[in-house]
């Protein structure tokens, strides 16, 4: 949520937040209004329940002849104030629910743009692959090697769905688990976090109200299935005040994420790009209010999926996010892009965030600075590898042409030394 004291001050800031990502100025404008209501409301009922208190205090000393005026005035304080109070009880509920709404503005150095086609390409590593035969794509390969299978399971489980077999499942736990250990090395806690979570905690990192409709909702429990760890992560420490000497927190986990992709349908409907149900190796750091040390950890997290890409050897780019590619509450965003051979391009793979205290102010994250002030921490994401899609550079990118698929050396000591993959 932004800071309703820099709405108050600097709407034209909001305004043009609202501009740069695509949402709509006019609900700054109509939060503006909304604000200045309720300080206006604010201030005549608390003068009122002033002096409404002092009278209710001062009318039993009262001598009897000025008895019946307190009282009649008693009575037109109390008729004031039960036609007040449930407006400014309306205004207030009308302004938070679009606080929730509104842009955090993007950190100046983002390109402007709508879509991801105006991602800035930051740096690049690895060659993509030019192959001496005619390469297969991952479902082809799945086949051959008896590890994806995807009628049985859109038979069973509706569209998007789909089965990893035998060396297939193995893979993906391999690569999860690869990249769980890597962060270990790194100070990383490992979390193993509920994936059924209340609205309070979509609402605290941003994922209700705006991306609702992309969410499983379970009504009758009133919970909800995460499409991403990093709502546990963040929510973690929801209505907490950490020490400074305790930041930052670094956290990961490995989990099932969810998504009805209503906003993708009939997008990537082939193969395993953009499922409903997949695993990811999710990366969070809460801070101190610092931009340049959130930068600096902004960095690790990308520099975490650089290394395990590099230790799968595929071969990526590194893109900044647009304004209009960036999403409600980040400031500042990179996108991990890896060598798809079957889409002949790119495929985002990792998308790595950071949010300042938009996310804080929502969850009540604070912390005690170093001189006693309690404020808010900043907080940042990035995924370190996700599961299926990560599966479709792996195993396109290591194939040969008799269909078989080497196996990088950093996973063999998963794969119990298995070299490569091999028809059955
Ligand atoms: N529908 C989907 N099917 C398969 N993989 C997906 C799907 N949605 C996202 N992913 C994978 O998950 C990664 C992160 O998703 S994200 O929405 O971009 N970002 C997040 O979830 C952040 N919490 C960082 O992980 C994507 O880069 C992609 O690799």
């Amino acid at each position: 949520m932004i800071d309703p004291e820099l709405l108050r001050k600097e709407p034209e800031r909001i305004r043009e937040a609202a501009r740069l990502k695509g949402f709509d100025p006019e609900t700054v404008d109509l939060a503006v209004t909304l604000d200045r209501r309720r300080r206006e409301l604010l201030a005549v009922v608390e003068r009122l329940r002033a002096e409404r208190n002092a009278l209710s205090k001062r009318i039993g000393s009262l001598p009897p002849e000025e008895r019946h005026a307190a009282l009649t005035r008693a009575t037109v304080l109390k008729e004031r104030l039960a036609q007040l109070e449930p407006e400014l009880r309306d205004v207030q509920n009308r302004l938070q629910h679009l606080l929730l709404c509104l842009p955090n503005p993007p950190a100046p150095s983002s390109p402007v743009g709508s879509s991801d086609e105006d991602n800035v390409e930051i740096r690049r590593w690895g060659q993509p692959p030019s192959f001496p035969f005619p390469p297969r794509d991952h479902l082809e390969l799945g086949r051959l090697l008896g590890i994806i299978e995807t009628e049985r399971a859109v038979k069973l489980a509706g569209s998007r769905a789909y089965f990893l077999k035998n060396e297939g499942a193995l893979l993906e736990w391999a690569v999860l688990r690869f990249a769980v250990d890597l962060l270990l090395r790194r100070g990383y806690t490992l979390l193993a976090p509920p994936v059924l979570v209340l609205d309070e905690a979509m609402t605290a990192t941003g994922y209700f109200p705006l991306g609702r409709e992309e969410v499983y909702r379970l009504e009758r429990d009133e919970l909800n299935l995460v499409g991403t760890a990093e709502v546990p992560l963040v929510a973690y420490h929801m209505d907490e005040t950490l020490e400074e000497n305790e930041l930052p927190r670094r956290y990961c986990a490995l989990s099932p994420c969810f998504r009805r992709e209503v906003g993708s349908a009939g997008r990537d409907v082939h193969g395993l790009y953009r499922v409903h149900q997949f695993f990811k190796v999710e990366q969070v750091i809460i801070c101190e209010a610092d931009p340049d040390a959130s930068r600096r950890y902004h960095e690790e997290l990308l520099k975490n999926a650089e290394d395990i890409l590099q230790a799968l050897e595929l071969p990526y780019r590194v893109v900044q996010a647009c304004t209009g590619d960036m999403g409600q509450g980040q400031v500042l965003k990179h996108d991990v892009e890896t060598w798809m051979p079957s889409r002949g391009r790119y495929g985002e793979t990792h998308s790595c965030s950071s949010f300042h205290d938009f996310q804080a102010r929502r969850a009540r994250i604070r912390y005690r600075d170093r001189n006693g002030r309690v404020r808010y921490a900043y907080t940042l994401n990035n995924t370190a590898v996700a599961s299926p899609r990560i599966l479709i550079p792996l195993l396109e990118i290591h194939q040969r042409e008799d269909g078989s698929v080497r196996i990088p050396e950093a996973l063999r000591p998963y794969m119990g030394g298995l070299e490569a993959l091999v028809p059955r």
